[in-house]
């Protein structure tokens, strides 16, 4: 053993910070809960720690839920257990070089399978790195399955019909399968010898407990295996942390709740906070935890302290507070020579963000950092090009940032947690910007990626109906109504479609004047039909002069247009119609022998 890891064996072990992501309704909160409420008493077990914005249920609690199926002794302290669930806390808990969360359970309501956030949330542990596990939910709602309460999942199975196992079987390949479309190859917990290569599943019921202590377990023994290094470090030592809410508190003004998931912070602590321009510099005047539940007819939710160990949820009382962004990162700070480190540290992880950036594409702005990486992601997955990504509200620079771009279909903001400025409605309204603004990420993108695809649809639309198509008359000499100005004669459409305003050749390829109009039984019309009879009236010609009464006429097709019907559209042409383009080179040429060549 190095005298590194040695020595690193002697320090203490901080708790894991967990967080659950998951498809809403898929039983995030209620888990929670059953964790938080345990098998038994809380007095019994030794109750749980309840932070800011996270719950610890320390490894006592764990043992005794897990005491059927416990093996051996193991150091950790604990599990924090991040209360707010769901991908915007996930990403805005984020420290340098990834999530904040340790690990995270993805639960997903096992009758109903993968659903978009379920897909979502897969994408941020990917790009976080997080080491996760699958939680299975609402076994119990398996057709015949047989609930017996809160014990393991192992033995509730194997106390069911083989119906009912049949069925869960199945449901877990589902979810192996679609686990495997993403990269990740999972099986059943019980199934798997190396948790660092395997996804393990975990099926439970939120509402029975039934299958908890398995995933209680698994959570621990992939931190105590898997995480034990960077655990250790962590206790003692420079203090960080992650901000999750700015809040104004009666009596005390603007505080903040934080998690913080390294080192030590005390009371008279300097610490530097991240800002979107800077770096802050305020020391720590007060640290507070919330009281135990039973304590709470005292007068104060808070109780003060003068220090706190990593992981924690506290609320720091400190100065000057006023625009502190929930997401940003803080750490404890003892020289000007830390401050310079932090603020370099801070540029460049921001640098390394924004450099991935393209000279056309989408303006994207996000509440925080760790939102905005995941949204980086996103987009380039679903193959969006990105013009510039900042964290910040949206101002009107981003609007003629979002103008200034070629393609109509990049004149957009991207918006995701943030509110529009004042007047940035207007300014997009004058130049054309479209925003599109959401609390999910999958349906801001899918929101997008909709109206983008439909915007495509609608202009190749209108290109093909600008597109002067191939057509081809007939005069019909028994009926000229005048012979100019303008002419008037009865025509049958022999190939394609005719248009008011064609301009229209003879077969020498000589111009033979344009259509004015087009009447159908006293009725005027835009569009005659291959096979239709019609009378129009031509200017430009006369007929008997340039035109004989039982004259073939074709449409002049620009160069231009000939070339995108032959590359694209053929196949939107009637057989007549494509025989008369055909036939058309041959009669340009007459004119002009360098004609479509
Ligand atoms: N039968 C059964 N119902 C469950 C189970 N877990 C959750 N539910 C129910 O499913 C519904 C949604 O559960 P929640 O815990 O609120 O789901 P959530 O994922 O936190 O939902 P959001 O917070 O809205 O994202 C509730 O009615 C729960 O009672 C379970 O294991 N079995």
């Amino acid at each position: 053993m190095s005298k590194k890891s040695k020595k690193d064996k002697d320090k203490q072990l901080r708790t894991p910070i967990v967080s659950v992501l998951g498809h809403v309704d898929h039983g995030k909160t209620t888990l929670l809960d059953k964790i938080r409420k345990g098998r038994v008493t809380a007095k019994e077990a030794g109750g749980i720690t309840q932070h800011i914005g996270a719950t610890e249920i320390p490894i006592e609690m764990i043992k005794n839920i897990c005491k059927d199926i416990w093996r051996k002794e193991v150091e950790l302290p604990g599990l924090l257990f991040i209360d707010t669930p769901g991908h915007k806390a996930f990403t805005n808990l984020r420290r340098r070089g990834g999530a904040l969360a340790d690990l995270a359970i993805l639960i997903v309501d096992i009758n109903e399978g993968f659903k978009p956030q379920t897909e979502e949330a897969l994408s941020i542990l990917r790009t976080f790195r997080t080491p996760f596990v699958v939680a299975a939910n609402k076994i119990d709602k398996i057709p015949a399955w047989q609930s017996p309460g809160f014990v393991p999942f192992l033995k509730s199975y194997s106390m069911q019909e083989d119906i009912a196992k049949n069925r869960l079987d199945n449901k877990i390949y589902e979810l192996i399968g679609k686990l495997y479309e993403f990269g990740f190859s999972a099986d059943r917990f019980d199934r798997i010898t190396d948790f660092t290569r395997n996804v393990a599943i975990i099926p439970i019921s939120a509402l029975t407990g039934e299958g908890v202590p398995e995933l209680l377990l698994v959570l621990v023994g992939l931190a105590q295996r898997f995480l034990e290094d960077s655990l250790r470090l962590h206790v003692s030592g420079k203090a960080k942390g992650t901000i999750l809410e700015v809040k104004e508190e009666k009596g005390m003004g603007i505080t903040c709740d934080v998690i913080l998931y390294d080192g030590t912070l005390k009371v008279g602590d300097r610490i530097a906070i991240a800002m979107r321009d800077g770096v802050k510099v305020t020391h720590v005047k007060g640290i507070l935890k919330p009281r135990p539940s039973q304590e709470m007819r005292l007068e104060s939710k808070f109780r003060s302290v003068k220090s706190v160990v990593a992981a924690a949820g506290v609320k720091l009382i400190a100065a000057d507070l006023e625009g502190v962004l929930a997401g940003s990162e803080f750490e404890a700070i003892e020289s000007e020579k830390d401050i310079e480190e932090f603020r370099k540290r801070l540029e460049k992880e921001y640098e390394e963000i924004e450099i991935r950036t393209d000279e056309e594409g989408v303006v994207l702005k996000t509440d925080t950092l760790g939102s905005l990486e995941a949204l980086i992601n996103e987009l380039k997955d679903a193959g969006i090009k990105i013009k510039n990504a900042e964290v910040g509200d949206v101002d009107k620079r981003d609007v003629i940032e979002a103008s200034a771009n070629r393609d109509e279909l990049n004149r957009v903001i991207i918006a995701f947690s943030v509110k529009l400025l004042p007047g940035v409605e207007e300014e997009a309204e004058k130049y054309g910007v479209r925003v599109f603004r959401d609390e999910i990420i999958y349906s801001l993108i899918d929101s997008f990626v909709k109206w983008r695809e439909e915007e495509k649809r609608l202009r190749e639309k209108q290109k093909i109906e600008e597109l002067v198509k191939p057509c081809k008359i007939k005069l019909l000499k028994e009926y000229i109504f005048r012979r100019s100005k303008p002419a008037v004669v009865g025509i049958r459409v022999l190939a394609g479609e005719l248009k008011r305003d064609a301009k229209l050749i003879k077969a020498d390829g000589s111009p033979a004047g344009s259509v004015r109009s087009m009447q159908k039984e006293g009725e005027n019309v835009p569009v005659a039909k291959e096979g239709e009879e019609l009378a129009i009236s031509i200017d430009g010609v006369t007929i008997g002069r340039q035109l004989n009464g039982d004259e073939v006429l074709y449409v002049d097709v620009p160069e231009r247009h000939a070339r995108v019907l032959e590359k694209d559209l053929m196949d939107t042409l009637s057989e007549e119609a494509k025989k008369a383009f055909q036939e058309f080179p041959e009669i340009k040429r007459k004119v002009n022998p360098f004609w479509g060549k």
